[in-house]
């Protein structure tokens, strides 16, 4: 069962939108992905709507899929754009950002990155330690000017996601730990170059069950109220990202009503709050399909059978990173029967595989496979390991299609390169 809106069959051909994709993998060829402006759209309306008439700026943390495309079709409707690094601030721009909407999270920054993230004039950096605040102030007093903060405030709370991308526990390597934040805070009124702002939060990412927010939402309007109470001016709450989606069968969407309940009811006393969202995969993820071509079909005398394809972990690295699921399904359905098989892909190592001991419908060679749930964390995360070129992508809307980034050419491998 597909469960992405806007991805379908007809006529026993996968749709996305209103476009067959086979006809896009026509012009393009394998890999490419493709991305769903209908349903990035969709997923963005969902989240205005759980939070109706709150104060809320929604920021597309462009991690998860930085094209500048796909960054545009959010500022395009109004959101703002959470970035992590000098590079993603420059995509933003480029995309079309308004930089007072664009919040600068991250455990790093450099110099040169602060430097011009001031410069932009973005509405606020997310600090993640006191000397990066310390650095801020200094950069923002050789301008001379005073730049908007919130500290990122670690509220130890669990997850319970992959314990690979939960981050808001007391060993992880993000954010003030909330017993040393207020005293950070107290520095920070004292600068002279940095204005405090707000407060700023990240508990992990592809939560499904929402309640680890009510817990972190109690703990950090508390924690505001205590701020408020020292003068120290909080106007924002930045809950970051962390919303997932359904990647396997069984699972269920989260409760958008009940996540935009739990994080505006602890501040029901404080109405001038403004709320910030960094979400990433829940905009994205169901959006995209990676589409590839069966290249050989392998049995071996241990009774395995590997669907050799031309993408793998260089182009989708989730499942070897996290033990991911993605669905793989085909671009033309053929009703065969049922096989168990292993998908792997060209790179030299045994971890290149997007499924394992799958049952799927009997493919063979030369047949275009789909990966669904894609959109997120897929192509921002490829790489050139063995010299293979990154999937070409293309947004479709509707009746159409762009072409948003080329097929790279082997020129492009060794771009950079000194020769
Ligand atoms: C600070 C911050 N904001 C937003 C996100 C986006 O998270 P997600 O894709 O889970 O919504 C992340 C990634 O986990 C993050 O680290
Ligand atoms: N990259 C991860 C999520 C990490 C979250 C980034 N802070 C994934 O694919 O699920």
């Amino acid at each position: 069962m597909i469960k992405a809106p806007y991805i379908y069959y007809k006529e026993k051909q996968l749709m996305m939108e209103e476009v067959r994709v086979e006809d896009i993998i026509k012009e393009t060829g394998t890999p490419t992905y493709l991305y769903s402006k209908g349903s990035l759209l969709n997923q963005l309306k969902q989240l205005k709507e759980a939070f109706g008439n709150t104060k809320l700026l929604i920021c597309y943390s462009m991690k998860v899929c930085h094209n500048i495309n796909i960054a545009n079709v959010f500022v395009e409707n109004g959101c703002g754009v959470d970035i992590v690094s000098g590079g993603e601030l420059y995509r933003a721009i480029k995309a079309g950002a308004d930089p007072k909407k664009i919040v600068y999270s991250g455990v790093a920054k450099t110099e040169k990155e602060i430097r011009e993230a001031i410069e932009a004039d973005i509405l606020m950096f997310n600090v993640e330690s006191e000397q990066e605040l310390t650095r801020i102030n200094n950069i923002a007093a050789s301008k001379n000017k005073k730049v908007s903060i919130s500290l990122r405030i670690n509220p130890g709370v669990d997850a319970k996601t992959h314990p690979y991308i939960t981050t808001g526990m007391k060993e992880n390597k993000f954010g003030i730990d909330s017993e040393m934040g207020v005293n950070i805070y107290k520095k920070a009124m004292q600068m002279e170059h940095v204005e405090v702002i707000g407060i700023d939060l990240h508990i992990g990412s592809q939560l499904l069950d929402v309640a680890p927010y009510g817990e972190a939402m109690k703990i950090v309007a508390d924690y505001v109220r205590q701020l408020r109470s020292m003068n120290i001016p909080i106007q924002y709450v930045d809950i970051g990202g962390g919303i997932g989606i359904p990647y396997k069968e069984e699972q269920a969407s989260p409760d958008l009503n009940e996540y935009a309940r739990l994080i505006t009811e602890p501040f029901q006393d404080m109405p001038d709050i403004t709320f910030v969202l960094e979400p990433g995969r829940f905009l994205v993820a169901q959006a995209g399909l990676l589409i590839t071509e069966v290249q050989y079909i392998k049995d071996n005398s241990y009774d395995k059978r590997f669907v050799i394809i031309d993408s793998g972990m260089h182009h989708l690295i989730r499942p070897s990173l996290y033990q991911s699921y993605h669905n793989i399904i085909p671009v033309i359905q053929k009703e065969k029967s049922m096989n168990t098989v292993d998908v792997v892909g060209p790179i030299c190592e045994s971890t290149d595989f997007l499924a394992k001991d799958r049952q799927m419908e009997e493919v063979t060679q030369g047949d275009l496979l789909a990966v669904t749930d894609a959109g997120a964390y897929g192509i921002v995360m490829s790489s050139h390991y063995n010299s293979h070129s990154r999937p070409v992508e293309v947004l479709v809307e509707e009746n159409d299609y762009k072409i948003i980034r080329r097929r790279e050419t082997y020129e492009d491998l060794l771009s950079g390169e000194i020769i």
